[in-house]
C-alpha cells in the first residue's frame, strides 16, 4: 500500500470497539538473529494476531517499525517480505503504517495491531469467577521445550521430536477463529506467552479469584510427550515455558459441554484443565493430588 500522508486513518463504525495492542520483538530476546527471515517476520505478526484473538477480536490492520543493527542484506529482506505478505493475506489484515530506523542495538521490530469487535463484548482477563471451569486450546509446552533445546540447555532431543517443537516455537498459530467464537461463552480470557502458569496468574490476578491446574490434564503434543515420557523433570519447563500463544479461557461451571461443539467448529482441541476457586494466585496439581512447585514461574524480562 501506498502511505501518502502523514497518519492513518481508520473510519470508525457504530457498535464496533477497536482493540489495539502492541508486541516488541529483541534479536537474543524473543528470537535469535540468524533465525530464519520468515519465520521472524511470522512471529512478529502472529504474536500480535495472537493477543487481538484473546480479545475475541476481528482483527483489522497493523503499523510496523524496525530498527535495523545494518543494512539488511536483499535476500533477508525478500523472504521476510515474502512471508509477511503470505501472512497479511492469510490473516486478512493490512500494513497501516510505521517507520525503519537504524540503530547501534539488535534488531528491533514493533508491531501494534489493530482489531475489532462488537461493542461491550470484547473478552478480558477479568470475569473469573470461583465455580468456572479453566480450559485451554491446543497444546502447551512445546515452544517452551524446543528453546530449552535451541540454547542447549538440556541435553540435545532427537531430530523427529526437536523439529516439530521447533516448528511451534517459530511459527505460533494465533487462535482467531477460537477467540471469536468464545465471546458470550467465556468469562475470562487470555493468549498465553509467559507460559501457562504465568498467564493463568494473570487471569488470578486481575479477576481477583485463585486457580488450581491439574498437571496431569494439561495437553501436550505427541513430540513433548515423547520428551517427557523420557525426561519427566521437564514437566515444569513445560508447563511455565511461555511462546505457546494458546488460549487459556474460564467458563461457568455446566457449560463444559459446549466445549467439544466449540472445538470442532473452531478445528482446534479444546481441554478442561482446572478450576477457579475463590482466593488468589494459581496452585498446580499434580497426578498425586497434592500440591506441585514449579522450577521457574515463567517468563520475565526482568
Ligand atoms: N485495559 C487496558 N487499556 C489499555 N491498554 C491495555 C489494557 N490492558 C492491557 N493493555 C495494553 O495491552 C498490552 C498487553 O499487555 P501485557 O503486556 O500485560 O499483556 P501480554 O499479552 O502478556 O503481553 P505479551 O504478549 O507482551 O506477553 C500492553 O501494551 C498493555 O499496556
Ligand atoms: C532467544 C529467545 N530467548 C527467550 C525466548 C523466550 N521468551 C522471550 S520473551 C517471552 C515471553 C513473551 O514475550 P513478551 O512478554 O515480551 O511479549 C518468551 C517466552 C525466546 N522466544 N527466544
Ligand atoms: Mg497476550
Ligand atoms: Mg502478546
Ligand atoms: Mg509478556
Amino acid at each position: 500500500m501506498m502511505l501518502r500522508d502523514d497518519a492513518a486513518l481508520i473510519p470508525g463504525r457504530a457498535g464496533v470497539d477497536t482493540v489495539c495492542t502492541a508486541d516488541m520483538l529483541v534479536a537474543g530476546v524473543h528470537f535469535l538473529a540468524d533465525d530464519p527471515p520468515a519465520d521472524i517476520a511470522r512471529k512478529m505478526l502472529r504474536v500480535n494476531l495472537s493477543d487481538l484473538a484473546a480479545m475475541g477480536a476481528e482483527p483489522h490492520g497493523y503499523l510496523l517499525s524496525i530498527a535495523f543493527p545494518a543494512a539488511p542484506e536483499a535476500a533477508w529482506m525478500e523472504a521476510f517480505s515474502a512471508a509477511l505478505a503470505e501472512d497479511q493475506a492469510r490473516f486478512r489484515v493490512t500494513l497501516l503504517g510505521g517507520d525503519t530506523v537504524s540503530t547501534s542495538g539488535p534488531l528491533t521490530l514493533n508491531v501494534t495491531a489493530l482489531g475489532h469487535v462488537p461493542h461491550g463484548q470484547a473478552l478480558t482477563r477479568g470475569g473469573a469467577r470461583p465455580g468456572d471451569r479453566v480450559a485451554v486450546s491446543g497444546t502447551v509446552g512445546d515452544a517452551g521445550l524446543a528453546l530449552l533445546h535451541l540454547l542447549g540447555r538440556v541435553e540435545p532431543f532427537a531430530a523427529e521430536v526437536a523439529e516439530p517443537l521447533m516448528a511451534r516455537l517459530r511459527r505460533p498459530e494465533p487462535r482467531l477463529a477460537l477467540g471469536r467464537r468464545l465471546r458470550g461463552v467465556a468469562s475470562a480470557c487470555l493468549d498465553l506467552s509467559d507460559g501457562l502458569f504465568a498467564d493463568l496468574g494473570h487471569i488470578a490476578e486481575v479477576s481477583g479469584v485463585a486457580i488450581v491446574l491439574d498437571a496431569s490434564s494439561v495437553p501436550f503434543s505427541p513430540a513433548a510427550r515423547r520428551v517427557l515420557a523420557d525426561r519427566p523433570e521437564l514437566l515444569g519447563a513445560a508447563i511455565s515455558g511461555g511462546d505457546d500463544y494458546e488460549l487459556a479461557f474460564t467458563i461457568p461451571a455446566g457449560t463444559e459441554a459446549a466445549l467439544a461443539g466449540i472445538a470442532a467448529e473452531c478445528g482446534v482441541e479444546l481441554t478442561a484443565i482446572g478450576v477457579v476457586e475463590s482466593g488468589q494466585g494459581v496452585r498446580v496439581r499434580g497426578a498425586d493430588g497434592q500440591d506441585m512447585a514449579l522450577g521457574s514461574g515463567g517468563w520475565r524480562h526482568f
